[in-house]
């Protein structure tokens, strides 16, 4: 969550780049509802920002502000720190953050008890394990048998996601045993005091259908609303929007794009946007021009996605290429060819190109593996960015650690990052703990000391970590009611690295380096590139049976599809599609034969 104040003249040149382009221009004079609808690198990040900027300093008075949900807590810093080059520094009016912090800290922690939601008091969120016991109960109860309950999560998630509105018959009759288990398992959960993940838009959602003086007192205090990546966002966030904006009176600024859809498992589907678009109260505006990738590779990325959306490169762009390399052996053979011939000829065609502008993206992690395992032995560091990663990135308190640690490790000597944005950046992390201005003070004042006794990049991370852990994080963590998960995270972190675990500790100084991505190969599977450029990318993996796999329905294949696309649209000059030479997929088939036949 970030909270900012703006400066005008800052937001009224970055608007200039926008004038150019009169679409984006036509977004950022619109007065009323308003969704941008727009492919890659269209400019959707960066006209939200200036658009954000713009409705803080003109459309909304002090001290209300503007609430903007984004995908993920990635996505919530980029926007923040774009945001932080327009002169918006933190302050007060702006929440930005994903939908579950915007249901738990805007609506159930402040006002839970009054809305009638019939939670216990003093609720907690519970951590992974303790929803997995709940489940285990839950199942024993209603279904019984050795099988493992976990088992269930997934279809138990996408049940309560998919019925926001209980009282439909279907509730009942479509799966009574799923919805039979879903209620033991809130119960077990309620009756721990506890509250999970995808409790927290659904209680929101709730909480603002059932009281219109809620949803009166979010107008007010927001009453501007704003959504990045819509497609992705799921049934809640469009209950929100449409109880907020579409009956209570909140302005919608809305974000996204219908062909980079690729979260349909979790229950997201992109009708919602389509439908949101297409009403009359609506101002709908679609860009075109496609601003981040050479003009061979637009063209190309409309084969990729099997879509003739008519996007365009700017004139006078440059052109960009498309590499075609058939392996042949298994995933490792390809893995090697990747790390010692193919980076070697890009930096040889590319002089100075980092390795942190090169990414290898493939549809799961176990091929992440195949890379990062040829990575070592050829001397590379590597950042990855998916389930086999060291520790999760998505986690708000690693990543603080991480620029922490690069604080630590000369950042305290060349203001990058400077101490007030840890600082503050850790407020954010421990909002619920530092309820007034004496516990704020109280807190930089424990980070400074923290950190300025341990500015020496030779220090081991596991004892740096420990400390910061015992001093810093752990008193929080205890006080708050929604941290448990992250302690955990960096617990889990700390026995890799201990005496007992499969990792050997490092310097901080390499931690460090993780934070600032320089010369790191960066390893992401399809999913969590999102959002993300680089100058290469190179797609690995990219086979028929692993994208799309076996046996996929229509619809599976069709977000498979869309996967490949946003895979191949983070390439700025350069993508290259590494694949089984006597099995490639469906899609990479597809791109190569249209090339061939232009
Ligand atoms: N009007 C413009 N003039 C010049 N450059 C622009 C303009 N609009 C956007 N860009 C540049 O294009 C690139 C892509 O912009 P941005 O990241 O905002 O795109 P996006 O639509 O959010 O992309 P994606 O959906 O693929 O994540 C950025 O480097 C941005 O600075």
């Amino acid at each position: 969550m970030s909270s900012v104040s703006s400066n005008r003249a800052l937001f009224l040149k970055a608007a200039e780049d926008l004038r150019s382009n009169d679409k984006q221009w036509q977004a950022y004079e619109a007065a009323g509802h308003c969704v941008l609808l727009a492919g890659p690198g269209s400019g959707k990040t960066k006209t939200l920002t200036v658009k954000l900027a713009r409705m803080l300093s003109e459309d909304v008075d002090e001290p209300r502000g503007i609430a903007c949900i984004t995908y993920n807590n990635e996505c919530a810093r980029e926007l923040e720190s774009r945001l932080e080059t327009l002169g918006i520094a933190p302050g007060g009016r702006v929440f930005i953050g994903t939908v579950h912090s915007f249901s738990l800290t805007q609506i159930l922690l402040p006002y839970a008890k009054v809305a009638g939601l019939g939670l216990p008091d003093e609720f907690k969120v519970a951590t992974r394990q303790e929803a997995r016991a709940a489940l285990a109960a839950a199942h024993a109860q209603v279904i019984g048998g050795p099988e493992n309950p976990q088992n269930w999560d997934m279809r138990l998630g996408r049940h309560r996601r998919r019925f926001l509105n209980r009282e439909l018959p279907e509730w009942r009759t479509l799966d009574p045993e799923l919805t039979e288990l879903v209620e033991a398992y809130e119960a077990e959960l309620r009756a721990r005091r506890l509250i999970d993940f995808d409790d927290m838009p659904l209680l929101a959602v709730r909480a603002l259908a059932a009281n219109e003086w809620l949803r009166t007192a979010m107008v007010a205090k927001y009453p501007i609303l704003a959504v990045d990546e819509y497609q992705d966002l799921g049934r809640a966030l469009h209950g929100m929007v449409m109880g907020l904006c579409f009956s209570a009176g909140m302005r919608l600024f809305a974000v996204g794009d219908i062909d980079q859809s690729i979260y349909g498992f979790t229950g997201a589907t992109p009708e919602l946007l389509r439908r949101l678009s297409e009403r009359d109260d609506v101002e709908t505006v679609r860009l075109g021009l496609n601003y981040r990738c050479g003009s061979r590779i637009v063209s190309a990325s409309e084969y990729a996605l099997g879509e003739n959306r008519g996007y365009k490169a700017p004139d006078g762009a440059h052109e960009g290429t498309i590499y075609f390399h058939p392996c042949t052996g298994g995933h490792a053979g390809h893995a090697r060819y990747l790390v010692e011939e193919l980076i070697s000829e890009i930096r040889e065609r590319r002089p100075g190109t980092n390795l942190g502008e090169i990414a290898v993206l493939y549809p799961a992690a176990f091929l992440g593996d195949e890379v990062a395992n040829a990575a070592a032995k050829h001397g590379y560091s590597v950042i990855r960015t998916d389930g086999n990663a060291l520790y999760p990135r998505g986690s708000r308190l690693m990543r603080w650690l991480e620029q922490c640690a690069m604080w630590c490790c000369g950042g305290w000597r060349s203001g990058r990052p400077r101490l007030s944005r840890v600082v503050s950046e850790g407020a954010r992390l421990f909002h619920e703990t530092i309820i007034d201005e004496d516990e704020r003070l109280t807190f930089q004042r424990d980070v400074t000391a923290a950190l300025w006794d341990r500015r020496d990049e030779t220090l081991s991370l596991s004892d740096w970590l420990a400390a910061l852990r015992d001093e810093i994080i752990r008193p929080r963590v205890d006080l708050a009611r929604s941290l448990a998960d992250e302690l955990g995270i960096l617990n889990d972190f700390l026995n890799r690295i201990g005496p007992d675990g499969d990792v050997d500790d490092f310097p901080l100084g390499e931690f460090a380096g993780i934070g600032s991505g320089l010369d790191r190969l960066n390893l992401s599977t399809l999913h969590s590139a999102k959002g993300r450029e680089f100058d290469v990318v190179i797609l690995f993996g990219v086979d028929e049976g692993r994208l799309p796999r076996n046996n996929a329905t229509e619809n599976d294949v069709r977000e498979a599809r869309r996967l490949f696309y946003v895979g191949f649209t983070r390439a700025r000059h350069e993508i290259h599609l590494v694949y089984a030479q006597h099995n490639p997929s469906r899609f990479v088939t597809e791109v190569q034969e249209r090339l061939e036949g232009e």
